[in-house]
């Protein structure tokens, strides 16, 4: 079990640090080897996803990530921003299944931003396309128009793109509740009408899932008002990136939503949902929940490891009920920790 670990800017070492002594922790025969991505990397090499780095991604089973990007490397060419390396490795593994599941602890029903009646028991998945859309599309760029200067990007999505996506949204729905909603926005453009359309034609290899359509704006309002309407939510790249830090808010922080970013073949990513949080970089006040909890997710999708992936999500489940919180889902009356103080209680938990 040959895994790579890619702990990438900002907090991104810190977060990652605990989730490999959880994985170290479990009494598995796991092989790890770290290499640099992001801005790490393009300091060092000039490049954001090395070729080193991309040789050892290749070979290993499972990558774990903690974040990449900072405001230091913001004014790069774009190119060898540490964004494009992230970019350049989800495409270069074809991880084109980004999944991410929103589930309310009920410990932290006070630290969500919604009302616990709303959220109690909230547990929804965001099926997120993740190797195509806006952020792949060509062209793209700045360009001179009329003496002034023009941005452009292209929003695009071929059919099998979104068809090899709906069937992965489609089998999750089925082992889940088997209810299904589709977000786009087909009301103005062309390339999420295609996307509806695929939607319905596979819905017919689906019989037992109830198909429901979205768009994008009424969905963002709606996980807001009533987020336990979802079960399995699917959409593309950009409208999941937003849509499922939105989410996170409802499960009280953004550093409680772990991600696992899938190929064809269960070789998979897994990372935070969030980003690097230059702003507390360094402090070892990040939460490393959300980084444990795709380790969990590394466990249970790339090495079919069930059980262990519940006896790490179980030990979370059990330092939360202790009353341990990092600063993003503190409350009164519980214990503020740090980032590996956290990770030392889900090793206590699981010991
Ligand atoms: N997957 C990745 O590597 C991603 C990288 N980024 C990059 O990260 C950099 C910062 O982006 P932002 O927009 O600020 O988003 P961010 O997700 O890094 O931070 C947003 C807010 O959430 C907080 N936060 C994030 N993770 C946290 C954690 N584990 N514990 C406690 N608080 C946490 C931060 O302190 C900040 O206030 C940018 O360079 C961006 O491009 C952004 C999103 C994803
Ligand atoms: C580079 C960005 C697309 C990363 C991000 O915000 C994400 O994957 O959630
Ligand atoms: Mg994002």
């Amino acid at each position: 079990m040959k895994i790579c670990v890619l702990p990438g800017d900002g907090i991104g070492p810190e977060i990652t640090a605990q989730a490999v002594r959880v994985l170290n922790s479990l009494d598995l025969k796991f092989e790890m080897e770290e290499a640099l991505l992001g801005g790490g990397a393009v300091d060092a090499t000039g490049n954001p996803y090395p070729e080193a780095t991309q040789k050892l991604a290749r070979e290993a089973d499972a990558v774990l990530l903690g974040a990449v990007g900072g405001p230091q490397w913001d004014s790069l060419p774009r190119e060898k921003r540490p964004e494009r390396g992230l970019l350049g490795i989800r495409k270069d593994l074809n991880l084109f299944a980004n999944l991410r599941p929103a589930i309310l602890y009920p410990e932290l029903a006070n630290a969500s931003t919604l009302k616990p009646e709303v959220v109690a028991g909230l547990d929804i998945l965001i099926v997120r396309e993740l190797t195509g859309d806006i952020y792949f599309g060509q062209p793209r760029g700045v360009r001179e128009e009329n003496g002034e200067r023009v941005g452009f990007n292209t929003m695009v999505y071929s059919e099998s793109e979104i068809r090899r996506i709906g069937h992965v949204a489609f089998q999750a729905a089925q082992k889940r509740n088997k209810k299904l909603c589709s977000v786009d926005k087909m009301n103005v453009l062309e390339c999420t009408q295609l996307w509806r359309d695929v939607m319905i034609e596979i819905a017919h290899d689906y019989p037992d899932v109830e198909l429901s359509h979205m768009l994008v704006d009424n969905a963002a309002m709606q996980l807001v008002k009533a987020p336990k309407q979802f079960d399995v939510m699917v959409t593309g790249n950009m409208f999941g990136d937003i849509l499922s830090d939105e989410a996170s808010m409802l499960t009280g922080s953004i550093g409680m939503l772990p991600s696992a970013s899938l190929d064809d073949k269960n070789k998979g990513l897994y990372e935070p949902s969030h980003g690097s949080a230059p702003d507390i970089a360094g402090l070892g006040v990040a939460n490393p929940l959300a980084t444990i909890l795709s380790a969990a997710m590394m466990l249970r999708y790339t090495f079919g490891l069930e059980e262990q992936a519940l006896r790490v999500e179980n030990a979370v489940k059990k330092v939360l009920a202790q009353g341990y919180r990092t600063g993003d889902i503190y409350e009164r009356g519980t214990n503020k920790v740090g980032t590996r103080e956290m990770g030392d209680a889900v090793l206590a938990a699981l010991a």
